[in-house]
Formats: structure tokens, C-alpha cells, sequence
């Protein structure tokens, strides 16, 4: 049988250790140990089935999430799962759902934002779903512009007590996830209004609905603001609609650390900075960066399998046709996305011990790396989903025809994933955070004031901008410190070259808005460079395993050069390389490609990917693809009748010409 041959002697032919390669991926042996288990026990359980998902109405649908919410949180306690287990069980049911944002949003909101007694107020009860929590941020009107939210908090000193209020229709809350049919409280951001003075956007608890009977609190209207894109996919969560009419809630419901109202209404700023407010935003962005790589390699796992089994043209002399994975064009197309779910894991790792060495500095009153976390996390968010974004539907393209079959567990993936690039904030808006980010860097070049962090490269403008890459055979592309070089010196060219370009407008906010598109691509470049340099800081660490680390370089050369390509122009014409040198560094791709090829089954089988998650025919462990294509079709509900229901009202008339002879 084609699949179980082909995928049996591609595993033969790997030149590394796979299962320490599985090891590097997870990041531990524990956490590989621990999501290796939990992937199992969410794959043997029959309520996690998630193979009908795409044929369900949206009501069906909704509960069935409900369903293996509960269940979900049942396993959990009976199992007493530890935090860490309860996060990988969550991540492999693999279905977007209120629990998402209760864990992973109005939690961490509390945590990050609420005072000591809050914390212990609030805490215990989330902690046990005696409440259930949502992030109430978005507005109908505004969502990238937070400082323009509209929703009041407006501090009544009669009664100790905020009303909360949705002055306007486009101050409803909008796209809350959770929100529109289970959560019972949310933090909700509005407006601190203290003696008709607008303090700005502050986030307070509030309960929404009944603890009784789950029906929303006098003066809250609430709702599911509608279907959205493909079917499954993200249709599986109540983004709702919110509306508040003079809601009461007590002083104390106002999350305080950054800044308290006193009894007699009087406003106190800690010493935190107030961009902490933002806070949730840059835990969560991190999050997404990780999941980048999950969403990303799981794609290129199925079409990865399917190249491999899949035959077209090209009769070799034994009279079997070629592996479309041998097809040059293919490798060029899949091979940089395997290096870049690579990479996206390796900078994911990096950004999560980056958050928590910020989160430590803020607890000792060290507020100096938080512009630094806010622009990474923003910039590596939205580089990695638009990466992914795309990469999932290149993977589609890859499949060929059975990739647009919802059974190739491809379209639900893409559905389910694209909002990322707008979720959390639009890719493009945070690009521009990122950009004023290295503007501002640019300017105080010389100032005495060093570059840190991911920038510390610019403290070498002078250097930076004159080098000339040194390469002059194909192998010099193999030297991790050409590489960097040529990246750090592209986008310290793109950033200064902005810089230069924005110094001439007399009126610096206009001239960021007239030079917007070139700084997207400025921010784009120095993230790009992040990824880089990130992946090769790793293979600096002692990575065990036969040829594993073989395997790394390879994958990090492939990511590095792959985007030199893409980005051909930015390398040329900021004169960092030279078009001879251009040439070269793709000579070297093809040799990479090359040397990867025999490798490809195993690198994508390190993922360790059990087929419930995968939930793809194309992607399946054993290859077995054709009959399992073929059963699969049979299972369609239009299928449950040799003849379609509808047949005697519109294709009889037709076959019979009733249809033209009424109308003759
Ligand atoms: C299926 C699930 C898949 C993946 C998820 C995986 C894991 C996640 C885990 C849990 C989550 C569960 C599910 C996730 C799914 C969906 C969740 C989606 C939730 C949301 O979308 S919530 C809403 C998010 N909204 C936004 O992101 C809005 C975007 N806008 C902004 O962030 C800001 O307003 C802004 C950055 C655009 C602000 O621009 P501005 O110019 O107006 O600036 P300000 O005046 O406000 O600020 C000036 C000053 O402050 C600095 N700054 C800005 N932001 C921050 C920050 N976050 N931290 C620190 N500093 C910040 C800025 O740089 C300026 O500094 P300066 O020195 O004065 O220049
Ligand atoms: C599936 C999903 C789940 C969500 N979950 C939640 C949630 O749980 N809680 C919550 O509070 N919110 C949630 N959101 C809302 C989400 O955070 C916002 O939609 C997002 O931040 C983008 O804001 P927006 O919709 O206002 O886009 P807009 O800002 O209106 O963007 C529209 C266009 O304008 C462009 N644009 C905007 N501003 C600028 C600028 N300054 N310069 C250049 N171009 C600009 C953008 O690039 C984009 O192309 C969710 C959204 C989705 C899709």
C-alpha cells in the first residue's frame, strides 16, 4: 500500500535522532513528557471526537464545545491535573472556547492589574469556576485605538460605587470571546471618570449574569455578535455583544495597581508605570507567538505526510511515478515553512523567558525593559501569525486538490486561525508600535544613552552602515556571523533611512503617517532579524542527539536565507549584498533543500503530533491516505441518501423540461 511504504521508508532514511529532536521541540524532557501524555489521554477520549465538527449547525455546534468544556474541566479535577497539565489538556481538545479567555485572559487581567486583596478575593473563586471570566475590551467602535474607548466608569462618592455606562451605540462591547453566552463577570475597560474629569481607560470587574439562573444583571444587555468566517473553526466561541445601562458595581471592583480611587474620590498613582493597564496584551501576545509555531508546524506536518505519499508524472524506471516532495519547487515551498515553524518555536521560547524576566524586574520596581517587551512582543506577534497565516494556506496550495477538503483538516485550521493576525491587535498596528519603538532607539544614538535588549546591535550604527558582506562562495552563507550581519545591517539601514526620511517633516506625527508604509517594512526587517538571530543563539546551547544539531542548522540556514530571498530588494538596495552575492545565497538554499529532503519525514514526526490533533486524512501517521479519503467521503450527510432530498421539487422539472415548457 503506497502511504504505509512511503511514510515507513522516509522514517528509515532519517540521519537524526528523533526522539531527542522531539525533546528540543517540546523544550524539556518533561514538557515532552507531560504533553506526550496529555495528547494521548485527549485522543483516547471519545467525548474530544472532533471529526463532525465542520457538518454541525452553529447551535449544535456551540454545544458541543459546552459539552467538552465540562468534560474537559471534570477530567481536570478527577485527575487532579496540575496547572501546567490542565493548559496542555485544554490545547489539545483543540477547540476555541470560552475556557480560552477565562484562563488565559481574565486571570492573568486580575492577576497583572488587581491589588494584593483583590487577587485574594478574585482569585479563588476563577480559580474554581465558581465564576467565569471574559476580557471586555473592544468596543463597536474602536479597537486599536484603546485611548478612544467610550464605555464609563464614573465614580459615584454618594454611594462608594462606579456606574458603569455605553454612552453611545458604538461604546457597546464587541467581540469579546466568552462573552455572548457563558461568561458570568468580565473586566471590563472604560473610562475613569471622577467629578465629570476623564482619568482615561481603567479595566473593572463586573459581574454580567446570575449565578442563580445565568441571566444577564439588571441594566446589561448581552448577546453572540453572529456567525463568523468558514464553518467549525472559530464559530465554537461566543464572541459577544455587550451594553451597559447605569450598572452599579463597588469601588473595590476597579482593578487598582496601577492607580486607586480613595473613598473620598480622590485618584492615587502608584508607581507603576500606567501602560500597565496594557498589560494582559503583552502576556497574551507572547502566548500567540508560541502558538504560532503549533499552528504553523501542524499545517506543514500534513503536507509534509501528504508530499510524501502523494505521486505525480515522472515514471521511474521501476514503474512507480515520483513523490511530489522530490519536486524542486515543492521543497522550495514547504521546506522554508519547516524552518520557519522551527524558528517561530525557538523565538517563542525566547519571548516567554523575556516576559518573565520583565514580570520579575516589575515586581522589584524595575520598569526599564518594558518598552523593550512591549515592542517585541507586539512585532513578534504580528510577524509570526502573518507567517502562519499564510503558511497554513501555502500548505493547502501543497495538498493540491484533497487540501481543500475539510477532512484534510486544513480549511478549519486556516479559519481558525487567520483572526490572529487581527486579534490582540492588527498586524499592522502593532508593526507600528515597533516602529516608533526604533525610531525613537535611532534618535538617541550618540546620546550617551546605549541601545539594550534586542537593539543593542544599533550601538554599531557606524559599523553597520558601511560593512560590505564578505561572502564569496555559496558555503560562506553556511557562517552564522555573515548572516547576522548582513540582517543587522539591513535593518539598521531601513531604520535609519526612516529616520532620516521622518527628520525632514517639520511636523514628526504627520511624517509618521506619510512614511507609515516604509517603517511597517523597517519594523518588519528588525523582527525578522529577532527570529534570526534568536534561532541561532539556540544552536549556540549544547543540543544532544545524533545529528540534531546538524538537523537545526540546516533548518536555521534555510529560515535565514529563504527570507534574504523574499526580501531580496530591502538586501540590494540597501546595498548590504551585492546581486552576485544574492545568487550565491540561493545556489546555497537549493543545497540546503537538498540536504533536508531525507530528513523531512522525521523532522515533522518531532512534533510529536498524535492524528486526533492533526485531525487530518492527508496528514496521518501511517500515510494510509486513499482509503481513508474514500471512507470519509461516504460519511457526508449528503451521502445518507442515494437520492438528494430536493430531488423531485428541482432536478425532476428540470430532467423532464417542465421547467422550460412552463415557461414556453
Ligand atoms: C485559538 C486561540 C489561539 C491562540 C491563542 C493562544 C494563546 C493565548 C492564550 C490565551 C488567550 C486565549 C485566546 C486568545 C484568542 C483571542 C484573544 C483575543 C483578545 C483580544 O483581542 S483583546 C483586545 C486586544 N486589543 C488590542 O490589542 C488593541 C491594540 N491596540 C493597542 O494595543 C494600543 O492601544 C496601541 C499599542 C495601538 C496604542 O497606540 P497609541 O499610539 O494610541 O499609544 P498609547 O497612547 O495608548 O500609548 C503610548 C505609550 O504606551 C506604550 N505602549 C502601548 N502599548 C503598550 C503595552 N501593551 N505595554 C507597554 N507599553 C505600551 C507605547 O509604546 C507608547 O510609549 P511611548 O514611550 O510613549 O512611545
Ligand atoms: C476572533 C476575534 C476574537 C477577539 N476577541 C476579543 C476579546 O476577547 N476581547 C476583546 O476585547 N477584543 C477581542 N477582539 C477584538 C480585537 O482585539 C480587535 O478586533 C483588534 O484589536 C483590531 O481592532 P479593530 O477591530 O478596531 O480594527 P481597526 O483598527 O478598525 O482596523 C481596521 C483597519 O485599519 C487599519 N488601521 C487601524 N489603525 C491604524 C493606524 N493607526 N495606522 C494604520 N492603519 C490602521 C488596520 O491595519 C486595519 O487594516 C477579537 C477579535 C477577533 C477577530
Amino acid at each position: 500500500m503506497a502511504g504505509f511504504d512511503d511514510l515507513a521508508s522516509e522514517r528509515s532514511k532519517a540521519q537524526f535522532d528523533v526522539e531527542e529532536m522531539k525533546v528540543i521541540w517540546a523544550g524539556s524532557r518533561h514538557t515532552l513528557e507531560v504533553s506526550d501524555r496529555i495528547s494521548r489521554l485527549v485522543a483516547n477520549d471519545p467525548v474530544f471526537r472532533k471529526d463532525t465538527r465542520t457538518m454541525l449547525s452553529r447551535k449544535d455546534l456551540f454545544k458541543n464545545t459546552l459539552r467538552k468544556a465540562a468534560h474537559a474541566w471534570k477530567r481536570i479535577i478527577e485527575l487532579r491535573l496540575s496547572e501546567e497539565e490542565a493548559a496542555e489538556l485544554r490545547f489539545y481538545v483543540d477547540e476555541p472556547a470560552f475556557m480560552d479567555l477565562h484562563w488565559g485572559m481574565f486571570i492573568p487581567t486580575i492577576k497583572g492589574q488587581g491589588t494584593e486583596e483583590q487577587q485574594q478575593k478574585w482569585l479563588p473563586l476563577a480559580y474554581k469556576m465558581k465564576i467565569i471570566g471574559c476580557y471586555a475590551q473592544t468596543e463597536l467602535g474602536h479597537g486599536s485605538n484603546v485611548q478612544g474607548l467610550e464605555t464609563t466608569a464614573t465614580f459615584d462618592p454618594q454611594t462608594d460605587e462606579f456606574i458603569i455606562h455605553s454612552p453611545t451605540l458604538t461604546s457597546s462591547k464587541w467581540w469579546p470571546g466568552g462573552l455572548g453566552k457563558v461568561s458570568t463577570h468580565a473586566v471590563v475597560y472604560g473610562r475613569l471618570i471622577i467629578d465629570s474629569k476623564d482619568y482615561g481607560v481603567n479595566g473593572f470587574i463586573v459581574q454580567l449574569r446570575s449565578l442563580d439562573d445565568h441571566l444577564p444583571l439588571p441594566g446589561i444587555t448581552i448577546g453572540d455578535i453572529g456567525m463568523k468566517f468558514g464553518s467549525g473553526a472559530y464559530n465554537t466561541m461566543d464572541n459577544g455583544v455587550l451594553r451597559f445601562d447605569h450598572v452599579r458595581i463597588p469601588r473595590d471592583q476597579m482593578l487598582m495597581r496601577v492607580s486607586q480611587v480613595t473613598r473620598e474620590g480622590k485618584l492615587v498613582q502608584s508607581n507603576v508605570p500606567w501602560q500597565l493597564v496594557y498589560g494582559t496584551m503583552v502576556y497574551v501576545r507572547q502566548k500567540i507567538v508560541s502558538d504560532a509555531s503549533c499552528a504553523l508546524s501542524r499545517a506543514v506536518c500534513i503536507a509534509t505526510r501528504y508530499s510524501a505519499v502523494r505521486r505525480q508524472f515522472g515514471l521511474q524506471s521501476n514503474g512507480i511515478e515520483t513523490q511530489v516532495i522530490d519536486y524542486k519547487t515543492q521543497q522550495s515551498r514547504l521546506f522554508p515553512l519547516l524552518a520557519s515553524a522551527y524558528a517561530f518555536r525557538f523565538v517563542g521560547e525566547w519571548l516567554k523567558w523575556l516576559y518573565m524576566d520583565v514580570n520579575q524586574r516589575l515586581q522589584a520596581s524595575d520598569f526599564s525593559t518594558l518598552p523593550e517587551a512591549h515592542a517585541c512582543t507586539a512585532g513578534l506577534k504580528s510577524l509570526t501569525t502573518s507567517a502562519t497565516a499564510d503558511g497554513i494556506e501555502e500548505c493547502r496550495k501543497l495538498c493540491g486538490g484533497h487540501g481543500y477538503l475539510c477532512s484534510s483538516g486544513l480549511p478549519e485550521l486556516f479559519a481558525v486561525y487567520i483572526p490572529a493576525c487581527t486579534y490582540e491587535g492588527d498586524n499592522i498596528v502593532l508593526l507600528l508600535q515597533v516602529a516608533r519603538f526604533l525610531i525613537k532607539t535611532v534618535s538617541q544614538l550618540g546620546s550617551g544613552k546605549e541601545p539594550v535588549g534586542t537593539t543593542v546591535y544599533m550601538g554599531r550604527v557606524e559599523q553597520l552602515m558601511q560593512c560590505h558582506c564578505a561572502v564569496q562562495k555559496a558555503e560562506d552563507w553556511l557562517k552564522p556571523s555573515v548572516i547576522l550581519e548582513a540582517f543587522e545591517a539591513r535593518s539598521m539601514r531601513m531604520s535609519v533611512a526612516s529616520a532620516q526620511n521622518l527628520a525632514k517633516f517639520d511636523n514628526q506625527e504627520e511624517g509618521f503617517l506619510e512614511l507609515s508604509a516604509d517603517l511597517v517594512q523597517a519594523a518588519v526587517a528588525h523582527c525578522q532579524l529577532i527570529v534570526v538571530s534568536k534561532f541561532i543563539e539556540k544552536l549556540q546551547q549544547d543540543i544532544p542527539g545524533k545529528g540534531v544539531k546538524g538537523q537545526l542548522e540546516a533548518l536555521c540556514n534555510i529560515y535565514a536565507l529563504f527570507i534574504l530571498h523574499k526580501h531580496l530588494g530591502d538586501f540590494l538596495s540597501t546595498g548590504c549584498i551585492t546581486p552576485k552575492q544574492a545568487s550565491l545565497a540561493n545556489a546555497q538554499l537549493r543545497s540546503l533543500y537538498s540536504q533536508v529532503r531525507p530528513n523531512a519525514i522525521a523532522l515533522v514526526d518531532a512534533f510529536n503530533y498524535t492524528d486526533h490533533y492533526l485531525s487530518s486524512v492527508l496528514g496521518r501517521y501511517d500515510g494510509n491516505v486513499y482509503p481513508k479519503l474514500y471512507e470519509e467521503a461516504w460519511k457526508d450527510p449528503l451521502n445518507d441518501s442515494v437520492v438528494p432530498d430536493g430531488y423531485q421539487e428541482y432536478i425532476q422539472p428540470i430532467l423532464k423540461q417542465q421547467l422550460r415548457n412552463a415557461r414556453l
